[in-house]
């Protein structure tokens, strides 16, 4: 059989998932895995260690770190798109990710099953360039966050209102909705802290 990559998604799914997706979350049992960090602000196993090493390498090899894509707190990052892993990342998302936020807020009808716009990137923080990231709000309804290593000192996610650090462990998701949940990105003071993050939003709330 062909080697499994992080792009051969579409090829065998089933074992896609089986390598590179963390057991639980794997076989959809969403009680089982999600644990509450703070107040609306969840947490569960979503990506294996080999999931979590390739893309680091694959945004390493291919990318150009960008530092300007948002006008307002910027991140050094690189767009799954431009890694050609967007596609990949919304099929996970799909599957894994936007049930959890459906099933324990409860969003029902076309608008939060049918028109969700996501925007994923991997940002990457580092003492010696990048190194925090100020307190502020997301664009979107909810944000996914998933910290993809732990070979750093310092980093998380901080929650001032809810004095909650997320991301403490690799592979595993955080999910929180926008409008309550100002926060920032922790100052990373050694080595090198990377993360994915997707900001999710309803396409054309306003428009018919
Ligand atoms: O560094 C973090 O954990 C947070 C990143 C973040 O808030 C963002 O990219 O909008
Ligand atoms: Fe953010």
């Amino acid at each position: 059989m062909d080697e499994i990559t992080l792009a051969s998604w579409e090829d065998n799914w089933d074992a896609w998932v089986q390598k590179y997706i963390a057991a639980g979350t794997r076989s959809k049992e969403i009680d089982l895995v999600v644990e509450t960090l703070g107040p609306d602000i969840y947490h569960f196993p979503l990506f294996t260690h080999a999931f979590c090493q390739e893309i680091i390498e694959s945004a390493e090899r291919q990318a150009q770190w960008s530092t300007d894509r948002h006008s307002f707190y910027p991140t050094t990052d690189v767009l799954l798109r431009d890694l050609g892993l967007d596609d990949m990342y919304h099929k996970v998302l799909e599957e894994f990710c936007h049930p959890v936020a459906r099933q324990h807020w409860r969003l029902e009808g076309r608008r939060w099953l049918e028109t969700m716009a996501e925007e994923s990137f991997m940002a990457r923080y580092r003492a010696e360039d990048q190194q925090l990231l100020s307190i502020h709000q997301d664009f979107g309804d909810y944000t996914f966050t998933v910290g993809l290593n732990t070979d750093f000192e310092g980093g998380g996610t901080w929650f001032p209102r809810h004095q909650v650090l997320a991301n403490p462990k690799n592979g595993y998701c955080t999910l929180f909705p926008c409008i309550t949940h100002p926060h920032g990105g922790r100052p990373t003071t050694k080595g090198t802290r990377y993360i994915l993050v997707s900001f999710c939003r309803r396409r054309n709330l306003y428009v018919d």
